[in-house]
């Protein structure tokens, strides 16, 4: 059976970041997941973790400035130093709740920009964080985006490129994290894909498409997918990474035999 884990970036955002860990654990989630905590002090991430009593099974590594438009930085040949001091918080964090996974973004590639040389800055810095993560039960996932609705620009939108940098960094810490509802309107052939790329998979997120709300309201079939997973042997955690069409409690329904 699947492990839902519980997205608080997407989910739950009736109420403040911080109340949200909680407000998943009451709705039975064991794992959470999140783009950023760093919003939070880190005990006050550490207590609100603790106080769901459920784990934190991903985060994302500081992203730059989403505000202004940043989706990560590591691919960025411009932002080396920056990516690499920022890790040092991403690793403070997780240290702080024993997170084993960190989502690393590569970013979105500038108009008229070398992809070749974002893709070489991409494969330095990931073998960077894969030697400051060697000794330690951490791993690093990088996410193939789509780039057609959600990141137009975003460097690795494709499962192939992703697997590319995989390889050409050549460390076991460094994972694919596959997202359903990204490859859905990507590359579609999702059961095979994700049996091929199974070695490989490190965290898997889900939303229905179009729309990216909660599964049965689009045009995945779920209820297919979800007991695959477990015929493949995917034992990892299966994160929720979807808005709820309307209350996030109210649209749980489909969860009820995986949580
Ligand atoms: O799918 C996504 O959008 C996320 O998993 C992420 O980390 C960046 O937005
Ligand atoms: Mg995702």
């Amino acid at each position: 059976m699947p492990k839902l884990a519980a997205n608080l970036t997407m989910m739950f955002t009736e109420l403040p970041f911080a109340d949200r860990f909680a407000a998943a654990g009451a709705a039975g989630f064991k794992g959470i997941e999140c783009l950023a905590p760093y919003e939070l002090p880190i005990e006050t991430f550490k207590a609100a973790l603790e106080g769901s009593g459920a784990r934190m099974v991903l985060f994302n590594c500081p992203p730059g400035n989403w505000a202004a438009g940043d989706r990560g930085m590591a691919a960025d040949p411009e932002r080396v130093a920056e990516f690499r001091a920022s890790f040092d918080a991403a690793l403070a964090y997780a240290a702080a709740v024993d997170c084993p996974r960190l989502h690393v973004m590569s970013g979105l590639v500038r108009p008229g920009e070398d992809r070749a040389r974002w893709i070489d800055t991409y494969v330095a810095n990931l073998a960077y964080a894969a030697d400051r993560v060697a000794s330690l039960d951490v791993d690093l996932l990088i996410e193939p985006i789509n780039s057609r609705v959600d990141m137009p620009r975003y460097l690795v939108d494709r499962t192939d490129l992703a697997m590319e940098i995989i390889g050409r960094v050549g460390s076991a810490k460094v994972r694919l994290q596959y997202d359903i509802y990204h490859m859905q309107i990507m590359e579609g052939d999702l059961l095979r894909s994700i049996e091929r790329l199974l070695p490989h998979i490190g965290h898997i997120q889900l939303a229905d498409n179009p729309g990216r709300n909660e599964p049965g309201t689009g045009e995945i079939n779920y209820a297919h997918i979800l007991p695959a997973l477990d015929r493949l042997g995917y034992d990892g955690w299966v994160g929720c990474e979807y808005r709820p069409a309307g209350e996030t409690l109210a649209g749980l329904g489909w969860a009820k035999d995986f949580i």
